[in-house]
């Protein structure tokens, strides 16, 4: 037996353990998804490190309260939305953060994203409305549809990679899940990961928290948020960093009024094919410098993406920004 004790990990192997972990922990949230596999050609790790609780929910952090239900407004449509409903209010909140390219909701009837505007505020119904969990408006609440590998990478770690189906361009892929951390609490974990190899925190940082709909920045630098993935989390944790990206991430609300508590939420930007790794751009799309990215390191850090464009790293601190002007 490997030399191991004889506990279940050693008898079962660390692999169907965290296999079957995750399994437990997300068997009532994503209902229609594929069991998450884990797979290693590269060295002799069994699995990642199981020393966080796999879940694809939000911990509330301390000084940060829970969604406050009670202060829900929900819509009184009998049966599943209109997306053409004139009295929808679910409709209007989304309208208020809309481009004149989406009328009604953002997903199509085949729970697809109907623009390509990045990063997309998207709006669901909630549990104060009156229409059912098939309701064309609760995508991202039905949870995870598309089958997942967890996989090691010969110079990333580990990486979440699709497999056997073809993704569709625009698909809800995954919640980023984890404990939602004050500002404040997130600098003081921030300094203890960047000494480490790796850091699961990521800023919740959109452009429509800090500017108001004309465009006028209203941040007063209080307030902010982030997500730390570190001590739980699912395979979005795993997700790595891209030049050349096929997901985006995106900003929604559910069951939550405070609009500095959104869900970070992974959509495919592109085909994806079966085998490839889903990874994200770090740093935020060229175009939007100043909205989310991953919570600036103290450093530069070398990438590995390996596309035919990449800059060669991940993401620079705030003075390396500055000197660049951007
Ligand atoms: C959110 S974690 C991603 C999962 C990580 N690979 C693991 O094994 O847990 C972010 C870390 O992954 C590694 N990483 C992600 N993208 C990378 C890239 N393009 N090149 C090199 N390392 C990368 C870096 O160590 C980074 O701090």
């Amino acid at each position: 037996m490997n030399g191991l004790p004889d506990t279940p990990y050693a008898r079962f192997g660390f692999k169907s353990i965290f296999e079957a972990h995750i399994q437990e922990n997300t068997a009532l949230d994503e209902l229609d998804a594929p069991p998450i596999k884990i797979v290693n050609n590269i060295d002799d790790d069994p699995c990642p490190d199981p020393t966080f609780v796999y879940t694809n929910k939000i911990i509330y952090g301390e000084g940060v309260s829970p969604p406050d239900l009670d202060a829900l407004q929900g819509c009184d449509c009998e049966g599943p939305c209109d997306p053409n409903s004139k009295t929808c209010t679910c409709i209007h909140r989304q309208k208020q953060y809309s481009t004149n390219e989406v009328e009604g909701f953002v997903h199509n009837d085949k729970g697809i994203l109907q623009s390509e505007v990045e990063p997309l505020v998207i709006v669901e119904c909630n549990s104060a409305c009156r229409c059912s969990i098939a309701c064309q408006n609760r995508i991202i609440q039905r949870g995870r549809t598309v089958p997942i590998t967890i996989k090691k990478t010969r110079e990333k770690g580990w990486g979440s990679f699709a497999r056997l189906s073809k993704y569709l361009v625009w698909t809800f892929v995954g919640l980023y899940a984890g404990e939602l951390l004050t500002d404040e609490e997130a600098e003081e974990r921030g300094i203890v990961y960047d000494k480490g190899p790796c850091t699961y925190l990521f800023d919740v940082d959109f452009y429509h928290i800090k500017h108001d709909a004309n465009g006028v920045l209203v941040d007063d630098g209080k307030g902010h948020h982030s997500i730390d993935a570190y001590h739980y989390g699912n395979f979005t944790r795993f997700l790595n960093h891209s030049c050349s990206p096929n997901l985006t991430m995106h900003a929604a609300y559910i069951n939550e009024v405070d609009v500095q508590k959104p869900l970070l939420v992974m959509y495919s930007s592109r085909k994806i094919d079966a085998g490839e790794e889903l990874c994200f751009s770090y740093r935020g799309t060229d175009d939007e410098r100043d909205t989310r990215k991953e919570r600036e390191r103290a450093g530069d850090q070398t990438c590995h993406c390996g596309s035919k464009n990449c800059r060669g790293y991940m993401f620079r601190g705030r003075d390396a920004d500055e000197e660049d002007g951007e």
